[in-house]
């Protein structure tokens, strides 16, 4: 299908400004590719304090998402319920200053998830791969990674009716085959529930302090998954890439051309613009203004969004229907 005829017929690009709070590094979960963990002990969790000092300073400067990203704590440890209490209490301080959550801590209990809709305009976990063959490698020590598991997320949130991020990660050891089951797999939760509101493909980018230490993700592949991910996917969901991973290798006139690449085959979103990229510190986000030097020549248009699609604003709690609403109307 040619993605004139989509949602993407308008030449928008959309990112959201947003800013990232981590509630811990500490993780029982050993990704090989990850670069964000810590080990239990070694790094002290935030506390609310310090996150409203960090937030106070933000008002005003446009962010609007703050995205809570968190290394997780066993579900039958018994810091379990501190560290989820740390999640809702930070959710419930960034609503009370006019700012909209999106939390992506990792699988949830159905009820820590229902507690979570209260405090979130959105929430958002990444299937990775469906196929369980990367138990046996990357995800060998990495029970949250059990595709079971992420998919009784997506299933949960659907049933819970939270707007929902999800998505893939590519270069991590599954096979071409692998690529298009995950796909369909996304498409038919949202079939279902008509929650999914974007879907990240996430190029796979080696960073300093990995143990993986594999290729980064080719650009031309990329590129091929877009596309087909354009066919497989309903059109209502957007398909989101991260623009500091794509934007990362040549001279500057190959740079411009591979995110113009991904637009071309049907990336519509550019995701969260944060100071950093927590989970690929190795690759700082562009500034705003420079991906629009970059894509603005091409015809298209960069806008900026809330974390939340407006078609879902109904969907949420009334509390945070008015801070959104807020937003909406430009009273921030
Ligand atoms: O800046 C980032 N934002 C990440 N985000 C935030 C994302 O870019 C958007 O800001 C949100 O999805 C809100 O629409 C994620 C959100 C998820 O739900 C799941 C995974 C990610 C991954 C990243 C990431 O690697 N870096
Ligand atoms: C928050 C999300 O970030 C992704 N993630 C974790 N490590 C990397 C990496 N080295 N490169 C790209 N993406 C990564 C995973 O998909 C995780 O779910
Ligand atoms: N630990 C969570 C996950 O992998 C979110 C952060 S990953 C750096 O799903
Ligand atoms: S990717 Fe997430 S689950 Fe995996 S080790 Fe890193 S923080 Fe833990």
């Amino acid at each position: 299908m040619d993605v004139s005829d989509s949602q993407s017929d308008s030449h928008i690009i959309t990112y959201s400004p947003a800013y990232t709070l981590v509630p811990t590094y500490e993780c029982f979960n050993r990704c090989s590719y990850c670069n964000f963990r810590a080990e239990a002990g070694s790094s002290p969790w935030l506390s609310v304090e310090d996150a409203e000092n960090q937030l106070r300073l933000l008002q005003c400067q446009g962010v609007c998402e703050i995205l809570i990203l968190s290394g997780e704590v066993h579900p039958r440890s018994s810091r379990r319920k501190a560290w989820f209490q740390l999640i809702y209490d930070l959710c419930d301080l960034a609503l009370s200053l006019g700012f909209l959550p999106h939390t992506n801590v990792g699988p949830l209990s159905w009820e820590e998830m229902a507690r979570l809709k209260q405090v979130n305009v959105s929430m958002g976990l990444m299937l990775e791969q469906l196929t369980p063959e990367l138990l046996k490698t990357v995800h060998c020590y990495a029970p949250s990674k059990i595709p079971e598991v992420r998919l009784q997320q997506l299933q949960w949130a659907g049933e819970l009716g939270i707007p929902f991020t999800t998505g893939l990660l590519f270069g991590i050891g599954e096979t071409e085959q692998d690529w298009w089951e995950s796909l369909n797999a996304i498409a038919q939760i949202h079939g279902e529930y008509g929650h999914i509101q974007e879907v990240i493909l996430q190029p796979y980018s080696e960073g300093t302090t990995e143990i993986f230490h594999s290729q980064s993700f080719g650009l031309n592949h990329l590129v091929k998954v877009i596309r087909k991910a354009r066919q497989i996917l309903p059109l209502d969901i957007t398909i989101q890439i991260p623009p500091n991973l794509v934007d990362t290798v040549g001279n500057l006139p190959q740079r411009s051309s591979a995110l113009l690449a991904c637009l071309e085959a049907g990336a519509r979103d550019l995701g969260g613009i944060s100071p950093k990229d927590e989970v690929n510190p190795d690759y700082p986000h562009p500034h705003s203004y420079r991906l629009r030097e970059v894509i603005e020549p091409a015809g298209w248009k960069l806008v900026a969004r809330l974390p939340v699609y407006p078609k879902y604003d109904s969907w949420l709690p009334a509390r945070l229907q008015r801070v959104v609403e807020r937003w909406r109307i430009g009273d921030r």
